[in-house]
């Protein structure tokens, strides 16, 4: 290939990954890889400028607009950032500004945040606009998305400029992220890749009640406008954190670039510890008029650098793909590797996801293939090193049938995933579901684990949840390893079990879509179960956050012969789950609100939200929070202005009282609080 025929196809390729990266949410090569194409690409350009295209991927920001929202025009320019791998490379870069600027030089390094990049503009002190940095000429106006985020301060304290826009970047924390797949797990649903790409996906969603589900946040990094009251990038920071924004304390100024070093060494260890994902380290010129002195390039501002930790990633060979069967029938690919030291883990499988990702990335078994940990918690595959594929290898052919019961795969139209239909006829999916009911957050049954439940169905002795209701201490007892004491624990524990709350119960029958959450609204809406087996899919629409791929989840569930049909087949008759339930009712398990919860719900604290901190004497905290929600009252994680009350205990942390007294939030003690709700 000439070098024009390269710069073309490089061009083509570093376009179809910006799609894939920032559009799709979907990239299929690592960051790493991409940015040494990037680098070619420029050094081919700087080689050959007779190709100079000022449409090329090296001199436009890669983000696009999309059409969903409105497009706003960028009154200041977001940029992207130059990125280095190496501390020569920061070296190269001191030495190119020292070259423009006199004099000595200051940096604040500060840590990258791997999220979404954001504008809000402030007017007078209250958010008026949030927009997305698109190609950063254009963003995406996603402002009610932002309000709904409660780190973004909707109103200002303090000495803030009267108009002035700030940016930072939308992260979801590990915590929320690790939740949000817990709960699509127990849903059965596929699980999200990583924070980066679900907290940018969130700002897409068309309903920002969703968006105000997902433990968003925003980080605050720079501060852009006329005449602002700083000199420096760290006094911006300092400020925007007075006037309310969450700015990490992290930042440091420093003085030389030996201290940038120190600083990139300490938090490629150390930013592990951190609650959110980070990708490197973001070094600036402090000096504001220095900056302004050193301008920018095409597509990034010459007085900032970004340094990027290494993505840990290692090569191993893919010894076998299996295929696993969930409780919900759903198929899901496994690449099985050769042990492999990686982040400080050993790695012996890693999630393919489904057909069309191993497609795409064209996986064979006996390949070499690149395993990469990043936030996300499975590893996962991000290429083949094709020159060490063997002669003998062949294109991997996706299962037809069920691995562990021949039953012919489905597929319905939209769906990424593969599913066995035959409900009630699968091992995997009926152990997998009464796992899932006797679960800690579901049923909680001691005595009874998932290897036994595995038991108890392999000997025939139960096939539904319903069953385990009718099991004896005699029944059990055959069973490998079981002893008298564990059997007796064994129904005990059932036993007990009728005693979880409705909403609970709710969640454990395993209806597609209803997870924890979900469970705790329609039970706290239908407060029984006969209301929510008898309403139609608009009674359920019309529920508060419960959106149509729910209310025909729940519908489905309850309607025995549409269940044939959801998968065009004749195998699965569908369990009658009318008739489980009526089992359940006759076992005495909780099937309606109970009255005391019934009696104790008020409207007492309905819009008001609560941040509870601090150990408790009379009432424990989980209880505490139980008496704000059944009282109407909302909980929250963390103190903003828009926090109604923090109900303090013993020990509760300075900086929590601190913040409170700042923003003007009462501090309640404990029996205040309960005075409040008549207790
Ligand atoms: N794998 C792929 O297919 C693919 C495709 C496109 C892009 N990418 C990756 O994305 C990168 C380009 O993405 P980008 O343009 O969003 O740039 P970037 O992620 O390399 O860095 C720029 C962004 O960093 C963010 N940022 C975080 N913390 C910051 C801080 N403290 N100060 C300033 N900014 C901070 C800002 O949002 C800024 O826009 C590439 O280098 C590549 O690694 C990968
Ligand atoms: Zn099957």
């Amino acid at each position: 290939m000439n070098p024009e025929e390269q710069i073309i196809q490089l061009r083509k390729e570093l376009r179809a990954h910006n799609y894939n990266y920032y559009v799709l949410d979907n990239a299929t090569i690592s960051d790493f890889d991409f940015d040494i194409k990037l680098k070619e690409l420029q050094a081919l350009e700087d080689a050959n400028p007779a190709f100079y295209d000022p449409d090329s991927p090296t001199q436009r920001v890669g983000g696009e607009v999309t059409k969903n929202f409105n497009t706003v025009k960028h009154e200041f320019r977001m940029y992207s950032l130059d990125n280095s791998y190496s501390i020569e490379d920061l070296e190269d870069w001191e030495t190119r500004i020292k070259k423009i600027i006199d004099g000595p030089i200051s940096y604040t390094c500060e840590l990258k945040y791997d999220g979404a990049s954001m504008s809000l503009t402030y007017e007078n002190g209250s958010l008026i606009k949030a927009v997305t940095r698109g190609d950063g000429f254009q963003g995406d106006d996603v402002t009610a998305n932002i309000r709904t985020i409660k780190s973004v301060p909707l109103k200002l304290q303090g000495d803030y400029p009267d108009r002035f826009e700030i940016r930072g970047e939308i992260v979801l924390p590990f915590e929320g992220f690790n939740k949000m797949n817990e709960e699509r797990l127990a849903a059965g649903e596929e699980l999200y890749r990583n924070p980066r790409n679900t907290a940018s996906g969130s700002l897409k969603l068309q309903d920002s009640a969703e968006v105000a589900r997902r433990p968003l946040e925003c980080l605050l990094y720079s501060l852009v406008g006329e005449k602002l009251p700083i000199s420096t990038q760290i006094e911006g920071l300092k400020k925007a954190a007075s006037w309310g924004f969450k700015v990490p304390d992290i930042a440091e100024k420093v003085d030389s670039i030996e201290e940038v070093f120190r600083f990139i060494n300490y938090w490629d260890v150390h930013r592990h510890e951190l609650p959110y994902e980070t990708d490197g380290v973001v070094v600036k010129v402090n000096n504001l008029q220095q900056q302004e002195e050193l301008g920018y390039t095409a597509k990034a501002p010459r007085w900032a650098m970004a340094y990027k930790f290494k993505a840990e990633q290692v090569s191993t060979v893919l010894e076998e793909i299996t295929y696993q069967v969930g409780r919900t029938g759903a198929i899901t690919p496994v690449a099985n590797l050769t042990p492999v030291e990686l982040a400080g883990t050993t790695v012996k499988r890693a999630s393919l996801h489904n057909a069309d990702q191993i497609e795409k990335l064209d996986i064979r078994e006996g390949d070499t293939v690149y395993v990469e940990k990043g936030g996300e918690i499975i590893p996962k595959i991000i290429g083949v090193d094709l020159s060490k594929r063997l002669e003998t290898s062949e294109p991997t052919k996706y299962i037809e049938k069920c691995p562990e019961c021949q039953t012919p795969l489905s597929r319905t139209e939209g769906d990424a995933k593969h599913y066995c239909p035959n409900e009630n006829g699968c091992p995997p999916q009926i152990i997998g579901r009464i796992q899932h009911y006797i679960s800690r957050k579901a049923m909680d049954i001691e005595g009874l684990g998932g290897e036994t439940v595995a038991l108890l169905v392999q000997a025939g002795l139960i096939t539904t949840y319903a069953d385990l209701y009718e099991i004896t201490v005699e029944d059990v007892l055959p069973l490998e390893r079981m002893a008298q004491k564990s059997a007796e624990n064994l129904v005990a524990g059932v036993a007990a079990s009728k005693n979880i709350p409705f909403e609970r119960v709710l969640f454990a029958l395993g209806i597609r879509f209803v997870g924890e959450t979900v469970a705790k609204k329609l039970a706290r809406h239908f407060k029984s179960i006969d209301a929510l087996m008898n309403a139609s899919k608009e009674e359920l629409e019309s529920v508060d956050e419960i959106g149509t791929r729910i209310a025909e989840s729940v519908v489905s569930f309850f309607t025995v012969d549409e269940q044939i049909d959801l998968f065009n087949t004749e195998i699965s008759k569908g369990a009658d789950h009318r008739l489980i339930i009526e089992r359940l009712k006759r076992y005495g398990v909780q099937l309606e609100i109970s009255k005391e919860e019934l009696a104790g719900q008020t409207t007492t604290l309905t819009g008001s939200s609560f941040v509870v901190s601090g150990v408790f004497e009379r009432v424990s905290r989980t209880e505490l929070k139980k008496l704000i929600e059944s009282n109407g009252g909302k909980v929250s994680s963390s103190i903003s202005a828009k926090t109604g009350y923090l109900i303090a205990g013993d020990k509760m942390g300075p900086s929590k009282r601190a913040k409170a007294e700042t923003l003007g939030v009462p501090i309640v003690s404990e029996d205040e609080f309960l005075k409040m709700i008549g207790q």
